[in-house]
């Protein structure tokens, strides 16, 4: 219809490739024209008569402004060009006269407007797909947890995820409480090894210093001096990446087909979302154990809750229903990784560009902002069944062929994180031997 193809011509060709800063709605793309929609049809029942008796989510915050380090690096491509940029084609006099540099220091990743909305939103879908248990029963019999990282955008998502459930239930009287959590929720910091052998560790991120310096990276980097019309010498691959930064925050915050995008095609987005790629996997993902590791807590704590609910239904009454987890890209990846989503046969690296083309470690699906992980356990006849789901998806656990296995089975794959995976033992700083 031409109302769809007004929506459609504002999203930006390129909007599949912008990584953690990316669109919820670009994952499922029926959410454009109705933003409640929940795809039941792929949700087949896991078996006759089945009740769902307890669902965790860990959540992504929503869309969130830049952070302060890459507002800077906006503000100078910004200046650059204003001040050099010769092309007089109509796109750049647009941002050189029409757009303004809006974006300030102390946004420094605050949560917006729409990062509100995908959180109250998704709260609504949630419970569309859960009426049993994400109810405004089990929100009054305080069944319903609420635990957040304690940063401002974790906590503002959150809030607005209570909003949502409020507002679709039209209950002003009960204002439900959240745990502030980071031992669970930003877990990362806590993890002395993994902030000494990666966070603060030049040469943990090796890979994508490398890949800043490729023919690839040039390449975009050639086409974009020749655009503005500037000497080479003058964009770096920061310079680049501000570029692409801009248009995909233009797009997630304010809905905008951004002049900004003028400089990328399928080609350059590409290149620039296998930058981000390689962060994600070198810094959370599996690129250094200790990433994934870090998330050991969560991870019992997740199988804690779930086997509390296997237990309390054999009474007949399950004590949490729902436990409602928000943290961030740092939360989630090292938990999928983890638990060994998403795992592509070579790694990613500087050199292979090409090769991983078709790799299944691509945050632009896996984490964008509102991203989701839900684990929901059911009651049947033959057993607790398992079932997970990526951003409202069902997603197999890795090698198993069931898209809702026992959970027997599902304890059993995991049978040695289960028994091990220790926080404190993995993140503990090995001592040089004359410390000993
Ligand atoms: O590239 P920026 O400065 O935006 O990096 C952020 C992280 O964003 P991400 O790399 O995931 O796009 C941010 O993760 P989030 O899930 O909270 O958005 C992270 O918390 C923040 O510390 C920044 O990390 P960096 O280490 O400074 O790059």
């Amino acid at each position: 219809s031409v109302a769809n193809a007004n929506v459609n011509s504002n999203i930006p060709a390129i909007a599949n490739h912008f990584g953690t800063k990316g669109r919820y709605e670009e994952v499922n793309r029926y959410l454009i024209n109705d933003i409640l929609s929940v795809n039941k049809s792929i949700l087949k029942p896991v078996c006759t008569n089945s009740t769902a008796i307890h669902v965790t989510a860990i959540i992504r915050h929503g869309t969130r402004y830049p952070s302060t380090k890459n507002i800077k690096i906006m503000q100078r491509l910004y200046d650059l060009v204003l001040n050099e940029a010769m092309n007089t084609d109509k796109w750049l006099k647009d941002i050189k006269t029409k757009w303004e540099m809006w974006y300030t220091d102390d946004m420094d990743g605050k949560l917006v407007e729409k990062g509100r909305d995908d959180h109250r939103h998704l709260a609504v879908r949630l419970a569309t797909l859960f009426p049993s248990l994400i109810s405004e029963e089990n929100l009054r019999a305080h069944r319903i947890r609420f635990i957040t990282s304690s940063k401002h955008r974790c906590v503002d998502s959150i809030v607005a995820f209570q909003e949502g459930l409020l507002n679709l239930w039209k209950v002003t009287e009960v204002g439900p409480s959240h745990k502030i959590n980071d031992e669970l929720m930003r877990f990362f910091d806590q993890c002395q090894k993994f902030v000494e052998d990666v966070e603060n560790n030049q040469t943990a991120l090796e890979e994508v210093h490398l890949f800043k310096a490729s023919a690839e990276m040039k390449r975009v980097q050639m086409k974009m001096a020749d655009q503005l019309q500037v000497p080479y010498n003058r964009i770096t691959p920061d310079l680049v990446e501000a570029a692409f930064f801009l248009c995909s925050y233009e797009f997630a915050i304010k809905s905008l087909n951004s002049a900004w995008c003028n400089l990328f095609d399928e080609t350059d987005a590409q290149v620039l979302e296998y930058k981000n790629d390689l962060k994600q996997y070198w810094k959370r993902g599996y690129g250094h154990d200790i990433n994934r590791k870090s998330s050991c807590n969560l991870f019992h704590d997740l199988f804690n809750r779930l086997d509390q609910a296997a237990r309390e239904i054999r009474f007949g009454h399950v004590s949490e229903a729902v436990s409602i987890q928000v943290g961030h890209a740092e939360t989630l990846l090292p938990l999928l990784a983890l638990m060994g989503f998403f795992r592509d046969e070579t790694a990613l690296t500087a050199d292979n560009f090409d090769v991983q083309n078709g790799r299944t470690f691509r945050t632009s699906r896996i984490v964008p902002y509102a991203a989701n992980l839900l684990f929901v356990l059911y009651d049947c006849s033959e057993g607790l069944r398992l079932q997970f789901l990526l951003n409202e998806t069902p997603q197999n656990f890795p090698d198993i062929m069931h898209q809702a296995p026992l959970y027997d089975t599902v304890r059993e794959t995991y049978r040695e994180l289960l028994q091990g995976c220790n926080f404190e033992k993995e993140c503990e700083l090995s001592r040089p031997n004359s410390e000993l």
